[in-house]
């Protein structure tokens, strides 16, 4: 694809909006972080283990730490009585070894004393005061945890490119890595423009503001801290300062409404004013056909801007497939964004000059095969089914779709 193909003048195709992203938004430079710190953050550098894994060797279980060479006569013909010598609670080392001929009570991910190399858990085990009775023989390794069973220091852990989870940054913050490497994390602003958009009680032709929650409840959903969000109203010297302020404090700023062909439409030609390249305008989507894609190079931070148009059916779909995208490209993320996946069309779905983004609920067969059935309401002025919706489904430009067919879609949350 050649540079032309980013140019406006014809609405552009979804995957080419998608790939001058790729083309066009380059990765934030990385930062070290405590690892507890760095949800949602992309690795920059792989990670290996600090630390052998487990990092000494313990019980797996409460009961008794043994030597198994004690053990042979177990239950032939009497019950083995060993002696007690103490015992080893979790975080607690053993201050001495275990004795030749005896027993150390042990609780689950106690360090195993020097001599024991197997546990007995307590369900096998009878007591009679200071004695454990064993009935029968236990092998070496039983019920222990050996140290560096699971990882040896140094082995690698995570990837660069591998977005941090919660169950990662666990398993990162339990080998021992204390810091990671990541890109740092997008400063995103917002600017929720309209004369129409009220955060309290809307006047008579006023609306309640969607755009303004939906924005921040997406990116808190998503572990992104809450962008600033700021409202303007439609006044082009207003909006000029609001995107230069924005623009000079962030690394993506978001606009809402404004971007379309009417005389209050102001986004595109106040980013002109300021210096921003225009990339593209207008998508072959519904909904979110206006939208816009620009960045201001002559900046050294390079921010990026990208209008969405005002109905809130629109800003969903930017978010779930433009935003996350343009994220996925800042933060130099190795994974699929959008995260298109495969199901089938529950029914026939009509065609459209643009490509659609239709809101559809979810059902998994018996067979595990995905059904993905069209919701009423889709107008891009409407949310009202998004209580039913499980998908966000991509039906190709100008294609009637039959029953059955098969159709990529985003999990909607
Ligand atoms: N003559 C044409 N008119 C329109 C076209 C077109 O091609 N020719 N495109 C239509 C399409 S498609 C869309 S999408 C909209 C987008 O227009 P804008 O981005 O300029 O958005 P606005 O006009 O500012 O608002 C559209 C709609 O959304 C409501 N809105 C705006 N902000 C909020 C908010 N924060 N919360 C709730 N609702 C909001 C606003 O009241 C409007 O009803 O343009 C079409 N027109
Ligand atoms: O592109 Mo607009 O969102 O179809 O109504």
């Amino acid at each position: 694809m050649s540079a032309h193909d980013c140019a406006h003048g014809v609405l552009l195709p979804l995957d080419a909006a998608l790939a001058c992203y790729a083309r066009e938004v380059r990765s934030l430079p990385a930062q070290r972080l405590p690892v507890a710190d760095a949800l949602q953050h992309v690795l920059a550098a792989p990670v290996s283990a600090a630390v052998d894994l487990p990092m000494f060797t313990q019980s797996a279980v409460d009961g008794y730490a043994l030597r198994s060479a004690d053990l042979a006569t177990a239950g032939k013909p009497a019950p083995l009585r060993l002696p007690l010598a103490g015992e080893v609670r979790a975080g607690v080392a053993p201050d001495a070894p275990l004795p030749a001929g005896h027993a150390m009570r042990i609780f689950t991910g106690g360090r195993l004393p020097a001599g024991a190399d197997t546990v007995a858990r307590q369900e096998i085990v009878e007591r009679d005061g200071e004695y454990a009775l064993l009935r029968h023989a236990l092998a070496a390794g039983v019920d222990v945890r050996m140290r560096g069973e699971e990882l040896r220091a140094g082995s690698p852990l995570a990837q660069a490119g591998q977005r941090l989870h919660a169950g990662l940054i666990a398993a990162l913050a339990m080998a021992g890595v204390a810091e990671v490497e990541v890109a740092r994390m997008p400063r995103v602003r917002v600017l929720v423009t309209g004369d129409e958009v009220t955060q309290g009680t809307p006047g008579e032709a006023g609306v309640f503001d969607a755009n303004g929650p939906l924005l921040r409840s997406w990116f808190l959903e998503r572990g992104y801290p809450a962008p600033q969000i700021d409202y303007v109203i439609d006044d082009r010297a207003r909006l000029r300062d609001a995107v230069d302020d924005a623009l000079r404090n962030c690394d993506l700023l978001l606009t809402t409404g404004g971007v379309s062909v009417g005389d209050h439409d102001l986004v595109r030609p106040v980013a002109a004013e300021l210096g921003v390249r225009e990339v593209f305008w207008q998508v072959a989507q519904k909904p979110g056909k206006p939208l816009y894609f620009g960045v201001r190079d002559h900046d050294e931070a390079r921010p990026l801007m990208l209008g969405l148009p005002g109905n809130p059916g629109a800003v969903l779909i930017g978010l779930h497939v433009h935003v996350a995208a343009v994220l996925a490209h800042l933060q130099n993320a190795a994974e699929a964004a959008p995260a298109w996946r495969t199901g089938r069309l529950a029914a026939a779905v009509r065609a459209d000059a643009r490509e659609q983004l239709l809101r559809m609920s979810v059902r998994i067969d018996g067979d595990g095969r995905i059904w993905l059935e069209r919701l009423d309401r889709q107008d891009s002025h409407m949310l009202s089914n998004l209580a039913s919706a499980g998908a966000l489904v991509r039906i190709p430009a100008a294609a009637a779709l039959d029953a059955h067919a098969v159709v990529q879609w985003l999990a909607l949350p």
